[in-house]
């Protein structure tokens, strides 16, 4: 097997403490603006050759007008002697081993510049940053010249959100500029208008990087969504470098395509010198230099100078077609620029796990949770919307009545309100008028009128069960909720852990207006709330003064008996009810509805539901729920005698089976002896879409990624539904569309892949 920079990550994480892997990470803001780094470079697609390429590409290329073996530099981290002691003696030295390169030394290096340059067979440059003591950096630099470093970097805006006034940076640079001969980069470059300060004022190069942990401003940004506004500034006048999230020659030629000279590696390295000191950074760049050659061979390229824009593939959707170099003058928004929400990792989770499923049509996938699609007909659209436009007409309403029923604009709160109403009571026994409800758009808006309507400011806090479903959390994230997190135990949420979060967020100041909770089958984790916590939560939440959101997608087509809804159990009206034919009908409907009965005093003394309210809202986001597929549902609960439970028999008879299926999978591949062994266990749930495997190493993208390219098989990390932090060694598997084959051959491939994870986070197991 390949080595990749990621076997050197695991290696490293391996031997070093919690704390000490933590600072390399940069802790949580590090993981954040890490994931956005490489996001940036999965979201790219390079072109590959047709016909057979180059044996041995050439990878020498000119950096700041000398020529280098590739256009790779390392950058300067802080703190390598936590990795090993000899520290930047040790990055040097392997470097060198690798290739001619230049290294960025720190300021606060743990050896005297003149002793490096003298251990040095590969050019240095010297990290600076704004100095406290303005004489002593003077004199530092003015030392490291007169050893022979080539280059100065300055560090603008400080690493991570530190305060920082970017004017004294810049006037930092045109000091430097007037005092130096050596070349002067500006590291920390996140955008056009930082770019055109930095030429302002002198820089003769740019480093475009988030230092690993965010803009100085806390956003979080992937550099190379912001590489193609800073080469249209530039515009060929300076050369523009980047860091962050490069792991793989792939991910270099991207740099390149997109108007990078060279890229910088800041982890990897520190990463490699941890595992095998010198030795070990000779490794990460020999493999990252061989993963470059390769990528240059299927791509076609003989030499570095061959790489451009055309790389990139531009017919796969607006995500590569941004990223081509733009032409100056045409526009180029930031991320940074717009919503906060459209930068948070928590939104591209549920587009991640459809596209990693899309773009590995050969692997299994345990990913998305879509229905089982053999049970849907096409023909069953037209008997459902015939079925509903008879019984519009047996309730005696005319023709053009009926036109209008489908063809107009229609009520915000609904068309089949009376229906839904009439389902919900035949199917769950919840008894509630139809001006109670409103038909949405998916359950998905359900969430996002109960959370614009209950959350009025930055006081109010939605507690959420943890793990948490994304839906909920990304609706917050676009409304600028607060969200606090309620770990589930093996019963799903407990009374006294919801208890203590509200008292603690009572405690902040902060005021929390409703728990969100699946019950049933919750997504992701799979378990079900007994029906004791149910009364006793109905009870919390009188005494706590609070409201309960319920969402309930999977229960109707789970097997089984089923302990009731809280709703139905619901006596003082606690209970806002968020529900889904996403799953009982079909989910290309997109209907979904909320029951919300709670009476509202309004401010001119009259009084409503909040169903009501909600319509409001409603009314300036989607105007109605489309009345072709209002109309679809109610065609289908009309078919299926009035409720859902009359359609469903078959398919919860076929998810049922399919989870009894997995699990009896699960306890082949994994028989007793083997499951002691590696140390892996998981949940049996009793219906649902989901379950959830512990597994003994760290359940991370790279990990994933590992699978999917090694083994063949996908599944979802659990962290992503932790986004306050947890769940690192979990994964998700949703059994929900497959066939029995498909579980067969996808539990192989996952047996196979935890075994092979488990040998490599051995820390004594190296491979050569
Ligand atoms: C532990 C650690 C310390 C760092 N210290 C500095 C520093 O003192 N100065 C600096 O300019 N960048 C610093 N960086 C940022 C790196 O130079 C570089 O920008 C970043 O690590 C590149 O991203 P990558 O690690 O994804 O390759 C540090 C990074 C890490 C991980």
């Amino acid at each position: 097997m390949e080595w990749s920079l990621s076997d050197f990550t695991r290696l490293a994480r391996a031997r070093t403490s919690h704390a000490i892997w933590d600072l390399f990470e940069g802790g949580a803001a590090g993981r954040r603006t890490l994931a956005a780094d490489l996001g940036a470079f999965d979201g790219v697609r390079l072109r590959s050759s047709a016909g057979r390429g180059p044996d041995r590409p050439d990878t020498t290329t000119k950096i700041l007008s000398r020529v280098r073996d590739a256009p790779i530099g390392v950058a300067p981290p802080a703190r390598l002697a936590l990795g090993h002691e000899s520290a930047e003696l040790g990055v040097i030295r392997g470097t060198a081993a690798a290739a001619d390169v230049p290294v960025v030394i720190s300021v606060s290096a743990t050896r005297p510049v003149e002793e490096l340059a003298a251990a040095s067979d590969v050019p240095l440059w010297l990290q600076t940053c704004r100095p406290r003591d303005r004489p002593a950096s003077a004199h530092l630099i003015e030392r490291a010249e007169a050893a022979g470093f080539e280059a100065l970097v300055l560090t603008i805006g400080g690493a991570g959100p530190a305060g920082s006034d970017p004017d004294l940076d810049w006037a930092e640079l045109a000091r430097l500029r007037s005092r130096t001969a050596l070349p002067i980069l500006a590291k920390g470059v996140l955008s056009a208008d930082q770019a055109r300060c930095a030429i302002d004022a002198g820089a003769d190069g740019i480093v475009v990087s988030n230092y690993g942990t965010g803009a100085n401003d806390g956003a979080v940004v992937g550099t190379l969504h912001v590489l193609p506004e800073v080469v249209a500034v530039a515009g060929g006048r300076l050369p523009i470098l980047l860091d962050g999230g490069v792991r793989r020659g792939r991910d270099v030629l991207a740099a390149l395509a997109l108007g990078a000279e060279a890229v910088l590696i800041g982890r990897p390295v520190l990463h490699g010198l941890t595992v095998g000191a010198a030795e070990g950074v000779q490794q990460v760049l020999g493999v990252l230099l061989g993963e470059l050659r390769a990528a240059m061979a299927s791509a076609g390229l003989e030499t570095i100078a061959q790489i451009g824009p055309g790389l990139i593939e531009t017919d796969d959707g607006a995500r590569t077609v941004a990223l081509a170099p733009p032409e100056p003058g045409s526009v180029m928004l930031r991320a940074a620029d717009l919503h906060s929400s459209v930068s948070d990792p928590v939104m591209d989770t549920m587009n991640f796990l459809n596209e990693v499923t899309l773009r590995n049509p050969g692997a299994v996938s345990f990913a998305p949770g879509r229905p089982y699609d053999g049970f849907f007909d096409t023909e069953q659209i037209f008997t459902y919307l015939r079925r509903y436009l008879e019984h519009l007409e047996a309730q005696g309403r005319s023709p053009a009545q009926v036109r209008e029923a489908v063809f107009q604009y229609g009520p915000s709160a609904g068309l089949i309100r009376d229906l839904v109403a009439g389902a919900v009571r035949q199917d769950e026994g919840i008894d509630v008028p139809p001006e109670s409800i409103v038909v949405t758009v998916g359950c998905q808006e359900a969430m996002f009128l109960a959370l614009r309507a209950l959350v009025t400011g930055p006081d109010d806090v939605v507690l959420v069960s943890s793990p948490s479903y994304m839906g909920i959390v990304g609706a917050a994230r676009v409304l600028e909720a607060e969200v606090a997190a309620v770990a589930e135990g093996p019963d799903g949420l407990s009374c006294a852990g919801v208890e203590a979060a509200v008292m603690a967020e009572r405690a902040r100041g902060r005021r929390p207006r409703a728990v969100y909770v699946i019950p049933d089958h919750s997504n992701p984790s799979g378990v079900t709330m007994p029906l004791e916590t149910r009364r006793e939560l109905l009870d919390l939440a009188v005494r706590l003064d609070v409201l309960l959101l319920e969402d309930s997608p999977y229960r109707l087509v789970s097997p089984g008996a089923r302990p009731p809804t809280l709703k139905s159990l619901d006596r003082h009206r606690r209970v806002v009810h968020l529900g889904s034919f996403a799953k009982t009908v079909f989910p290309g409907a997109r209907v979904g509805y909320v029951i919300a009965d709670q009476p509202v005093l309004r401010k001119d003394g009259t009084a409503g539901l909040l169903a009501d309210e909600l319509a409001k809202i409603k009314s300036m986001v989607t105007v109605n729920t489309s009345a072709l597929s209002q109309a679809a549902v109610a065609g289908a609960l009309l078919t299926g005698g009035g409720g859902v439970s009359g359609l469903t028999t078959e398919t919860a008879a076929h998810y049922g089976d399919i989870m009894r299926y997995m699990l009896e999978g699960l306890r082949r591949e994994f028989p007793a002896g083997r499951r002691e062994r590696l140390g892996v266990s998981w949940n049996e749930p009793a219906g649902g879409f989901f379950l959830t495997v512990q597994v003994p190493f760290v359940a991370d993208n790279a990990a994933l990624a590992r699978s999917v390219q090694e083994f063949g098989v996908i599944w979802t990390p659990m962290s992503y539904f932790h986004p306050e932090g947890g769940g690192t060694r979990t994964i998700r598997l949703s059994t929900s569309y497959l066939s029995r084959a498909d579980v067969d051959e996808g539990l192989a491939r996952l047996a196979a892949f935890i075994e092979a994870e488990a040998a490599g986070s051995q820390p004594t197991e190296r491979k050569a």
